[in-house]
């Protein structure tokens, strides 16, 4: 019996597919859209002129464990909401609006319509809690596989123009909004054998970090109505992204250690626990989902934003991220094929 069974319930493989949508449908609702679920495509109204597409996969065993090495078991509400989260992430870090969603949703056979049903409330929830705006299902797809695979496309739309990677100048600030380490100290205290038992109030709160992220939706549109120069979302970790946002605007990043010393406190109980170092999941820890971003520096910035150093000198092949002057490794952050 694999972790998907529950024996008492009923599973997609005797259901089928018209029958798994009858249970995930009426949750989406997916009201305020010209069409959605049920036809060849869903047709979504263009508020502005400019769409923004964005897709990621989340795979079992790759990016979740349906039970940990801490014996934590993963919520499907979870998975669904961590799906949602990770792509709203990305039109948020173009500085946009999400306006919606389409799921393909690849499930062993023998995956009960209970977790079917508790994914598709995590999903619905966090379009619904995220954001201030509606973000609708359009449709998606279902397919039988060996693990859970979970691949969303999201669609956006920008008012105030979008922010690429690329656009820092030397002399802008540079900032972030949201968590910066927790979802990878989560990930560490999930993996630490045998110790859900004895996980404090405050370290099972760092272990949401992991399982529900929380992107600033609200802070992208935000970032680029200030003047954003170059906004990417932190989904590999600090380090490595800020180098993604260093090279394409071709300049180098000056940190200063103290405001990231700050993000290192809060996550002091879960290095206590686990005897590790709280700045290596600053510095190196992926899946928050936060905002990377550079302003010019007279400009107001959102208070959500913390300053986090400035952009230095133009050009310089190589490692471009110095804190406190000293250069780093930006080569530490996550990559699914090393
Ligand atoms: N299979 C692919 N075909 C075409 N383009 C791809 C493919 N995989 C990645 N890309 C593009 O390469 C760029 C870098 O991909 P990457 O996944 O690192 O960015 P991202 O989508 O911002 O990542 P994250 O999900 O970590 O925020 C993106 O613009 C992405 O659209
Ligand atoms: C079982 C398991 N192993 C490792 C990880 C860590 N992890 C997975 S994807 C990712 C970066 C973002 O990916 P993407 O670039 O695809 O958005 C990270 C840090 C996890 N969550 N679960
Ligand atoms: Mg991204």
């Amino acid at each position: 019996m694999t972790d998907h069974v529950q024996t008492s319930e009923r599973t997609v493989a005797n259901i089928g597919e018209s029958g798994i949508l009858q249970v995930i449908l009426p949750i989406f609702k997916s009201q305020g859209v010209v069409l959605g679920p049920g036809d060849d495509a869903g047709v979504l109204q263009i508020r502005t002129g400019e769409v923004l597409v964005t897709v990621d996969t989340i795979v079992e065993d790759q990016d979740f464990r349906l039970k940990w090495p801490s014996g934590a078991v993963h919520e499907a509400f979870d998975i669904g909401w961590k799906s949602a989260a990770q792509n709203l992430s990305d039109i948020n870090a173009m500085g946009g609006q999400p306006t919606g969603v389409v799921i393909s949703l690849s499930l062993p056979g023998e995956t009960s319509i209970g977790w079917v049903e508790d994914f598709a409330r995590g999903f619905a929830q966090a379009l619904h809690e995220l954001s201030e705006h509606p973000i609708v299902v359009l449709g998606g797809d279902l397919g039988l596989s060996k693990e859970i695979s979970v691949t969303t496309t999201a669609l956006g739309e920008t008012s105030k123009g979008r922010v690429l990677r690329s656009g820092a100048k030397p002399g802008d600030v540079v900032a972030v909004a949201g968590r910066v380490g927790m979802a990878s100290a989560g990930l560490a205290l999930l993996d630490k054998p045998d110790s859900e038992h004895s996980w404090s109030r405050a370290l099972r709160r760092v272990v949401q970090g992991q399982c529900r992220p929380v992107p600033p939706l609200e802070s992208g549109p935000r970032a680029a109505e200030a003047g954003a120069t170059a906004m990417l979302d932190l989904s590999d970790g600090l380090m490595i992204d800020a180098q993604r946002l260093a090279t394409a605007s071709e300049v180098t990043l000056a940190l200063d250690s103290q405001p990231l010393a700050d993000f290192a406190r809060r996550l002091q109980p879960a290095a206590d626990f686990l005897g590790e170092e709280a700045m290596q999941w600053v510095l190196y820890g992926g899946e928050d989902f936060g905002l990377l971003a550079t302003f010019p520096k007279d400009a107001t910035i959102p208070e959500e934003f913390s300053i986090i150093g400035k952009v230095a000198t133009t050009g310089s092949k190589g490692t471009a991220i110095t804190i406190d002057g000293e250069q780093m490794s930006t080569s530490e952050g996550f990559d699914h094929f090393s």
